[in-house]
């Protein structure tokens, strides 16, 4: 039988320069691996805990130091000599050691990188890719790219109130053909930026982060570019949003810094159903606060049948949340943030559920990063159809890309895209 017999943990850096957790899993086979473990800016208050050091890049040796020790010292003697391939039972011997609901005790960081870092050992040792290794369905489906590239709110200084303005290139015929799409408009946008004379530095997640005086004009220019790059906005290509509504949330109401203007949850309700009216976007993601559930329901009934709606701060990845929505119909769709809960095997536990009811699936990064590429291989895995993982401008966010592109090459003519079948509302 094939057993664990090393687990060690690692201290990294991700692509902010703040400390984050990897390790090491190797098997009585000889075959081994290694995983590492992003980190978010916008967190949700519902997130699994992590154990980090904080964004002052200071060291309290508390943070991503004890998770490393916890993996040594706590997690590889629990693993040791147990069945490798038996993914479910490594993650919940984790969650039991840990012992509380939310794994702040060891750290849902020191637990995700060893459950990773297993299940890529293993791929190993059967010698197969990640994703052929995970994948239950029996075919493949590569995702369509969401491209974050005009970034605001936390993850960059003095641009939009919304967080994240997105490109998805549903209607290109192959995986490449849809990156080569997206790169295309992203290039044209830095020309347009750069003739109006307006920032083309990139934030977190490497979009472009000018300084703007509405968050409208962010998608008045990004149609600019796809249009100038030679495409069709709303057949070719669409706009997809992440508000990171709990991120603007104070006392009660929506604070809109750049408009100059505080909303109610039914303003801005009234806010999305224009902007669904005016502007092609197929995606709309935290549009409310994390516990506004009567608001999602409400925005569900409005622009639910028009507009896919993502919940990410709203679910975590938790498969109680999800549930809740589900029932109360809250939205039709869900983002899927390994990190968020902490196991690979509670992560595809979310993303079968969410399959099950119809509900559509994103598989995707955070804004700080690492080289890992895991989510290009779950994302074929398990069908989810799209794929979240920034702008074509930094190494931490290509490498993912270019992952999808190494397995569509892999796969041949056995790849298929998901472009327009991966929204519910446009079949
Ligand atoms: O809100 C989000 O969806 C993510 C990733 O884009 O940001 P963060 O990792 O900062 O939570
Ligand atoms: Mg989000």
């Amino acid at each position: 039988m094939l057993t664990i017999k090393k687990v060690k943990g690692h201290e990294i850096l991700d692509s902010r320069g703040t400390p984050t957790v990897a390790a090491t899993v190797e098997l009585s086979d000889g075959s081994s691996a290694w995983a590492a473990v992003p980190s978010g800016a916008s967190t949700g208050t519902h997130e699994a805990a992590e154990l980090r050091d904080g964004d002052s890049g200071r060291y309290h040796g508390k943070g991503v130091l004890k998770a490393v020790h916890n993996i040594d010292k706590e997690l590889a003697p629990m693993l040791l000599d147990m069945p490798a391939n038996d993914q479910l039972t490594a993650d919940q011997t984790m969650m039991a050691l840990d012992g509380t609901p939310n794994k702040s005790r060891l750290g849902a960081n020191a637990i995700l990188a060893v459950s990773l870092a297993l299940s890529r050992a293993v791929a190993n040792s059967k010698g197969v890719s990640l994703f052929r290794s995970l994948n239950q369905l029996g075919g493949y489906l590569l995702p369509v790219p969401m491209l974050n590239i005009l970034n605001g709110g936390k993850h960059a200084v003095d641009s939009t109130d919304f967080q994240e303005f997105m490109i998805m290139p549903v209607g290109a015929p192959t995986f490449g053909e849809a990156l080569r799409m997206s790169t295309e408009i992203f290039h044209t946008l830095k020309s347009i930026l750069r003739k109006r004379w307006l920032s083309t530095n990139v934030g977190d997640e490497g979009g472009f982060a000018p300084s703007l005086g509405s968050n409208a004009e962010a998608l008045e220019l990004i149609l600019q570019a796809i249009e100038q790059a030679g495409y069709q906005p709303g057949s070719d290509c669409f706009l997809a949003l992440d508000a990171a509504a709990s991120e603007l949330y104070h006392d009660g109401k929506y604070v809109l810094e750049r408009e100059g203007r505080t909303l109610t949850s039914a303003e801005l309700i009234e806010f999305y159903e224009k902007w669904v009216a005016d502007y092609p976007i197929i995606s709309i993601e935290d549009a409310l606060f994390e516990d506004d559930w009567e608001g999602w329901q409400l925005l569900n009934t409005k622009v639910g049948n028009k507009v896919q709606l993502v919940g990410d701060d709203l679910y975590v990845t938790n498969i109680q949340r999800l549930e809740q929505g589900i029932t109360c119909r809250t939205s039709n769709s869900i983002l899927i943030k390994l990190n968020q809960i902490g196991t690979l095997s509670e992560t595809i536990a979310a993303v079968d559920l969410a399959h099950r009811n119809d509900w559509t699936t994103v598989i995707s990064h955070r804004s700080g990063e690492t080289e890992d590429t895991t989510i290009a291989d779950l994302a074929v895995a398990l069908g989810a159809g799209q794929i979240k993982t920034g702008a074509p401008s930094r190494g931490e966010r290509t490498c993912k890309y270019n992952r999808l592109l190494a397995i569509e090459a892999e796969l041949g003519t056995e790849a298929r895209f998901a472009g327009k079948s991966a929204f519910k509302h446009l079949k």
